[in-house]
């Protein structure tokens, strides 16, 4: 038996689709850290979790299922990142305050001719969990622009894997006024793969992937899993 025909045996046995795996080495991610942290009143990039910043897990975890030196920061012009676990690329916003969409356009063209997808999270997101950022790679369609989690209607964009060229489309609705990223992506119709968060339990049971610590309550709560 030919080394292919058993590589090809083990793809399938392994449940890998010819058209859903994107090769790690060819991944990228983007960790958006440039936001105004209102709701929980100080800076939660450089917030402690255990023995890191939050920022520090988080780009931590990314390098599990992404290779690091393809994993840019996504920060404010002014904002002064904790002290990183590595040299990463970091992207600074153009315009201050205009939230997600523009630094998920920026850092999405930055990795055009680079990557063949992208993932996208937030950095409060420090229980995010390696196997469902596989699952959503894996879930990525050659011809889709992008696998996001949703919940019925609701999209969940900041947790998601994208082809870098749909920063082109994202633009042109930035352009026309949109500014909402869920509004901006449900503008590409079908050309989205969702993935219920219910068939993401299999990967993540309690969906701690979509934790996010806005207050301090949420913080607290993320903490009591350290
Ligand atoms: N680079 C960049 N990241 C942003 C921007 N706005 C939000 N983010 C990031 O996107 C993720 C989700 O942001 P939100 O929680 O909705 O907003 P936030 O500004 O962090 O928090 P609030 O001020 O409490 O709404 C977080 O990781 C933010 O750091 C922005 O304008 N630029």
């Amino acid at each position: 038996m030919s080394v292919a025909l058993v590589y090809r045996l083990w793809r399938r046995v392994a449940r890998v689709s010819d058209s859903d795996e994107t090769d790690r080495a060819t991944r990228g991610a983007l960790i958006l850290c440039g936001g105004g942290s209102r709701r929980m009143g100080r800076d939660k990039a450089s917030l402690p979790f255990g023995a890191e910043t939050m920022l520090a897990r988080v780009m931590r975890l990314t390098a599990e299922c992404v290779p690091r030196e393809r994993i840019t920061l996504v920060a404010a012009a002014e904002q002064q990142l904790p002290p990183l676990p590595w040299e990463a690329t970091v992207i600074r916003d153009r315009v201050a305050d205009r939230g997600p969409l523009p630094a998920l356009v920026d850092g999405l063209a930055s990795f055009e001719g680079r990557a063949a997808a992208v993932l996208v999270v937030s950095c409060d997101a420090p229980l995010l969990q390696p196997r469902l950022v596989e699952r959503l790679f894996q879930l990525l369609a050659r011809d889709a622009e992008a696998a996001v989690p949703a919940e019925g209607e609701r999209l969940q964009p900041l947790l998601a894997v994208y082809r870098p060229r749909v920063a082109e489309a994202l633009q042109a609705q930035l352009a026309a006024g949109t500014t909402s990223l869920h509004g901006a992506l449900r503008s590409l119709g079908g050309r989205i793969v969702e993935a219920p968060v219910e068939q993401l339990r299999a990967v993540d049971p309690e969906l701690r992937s979509f934790l996010n610590c806005n207050t301090e309550e949420e913080y607290e709560a993320a903490l009591a899993y350290v």
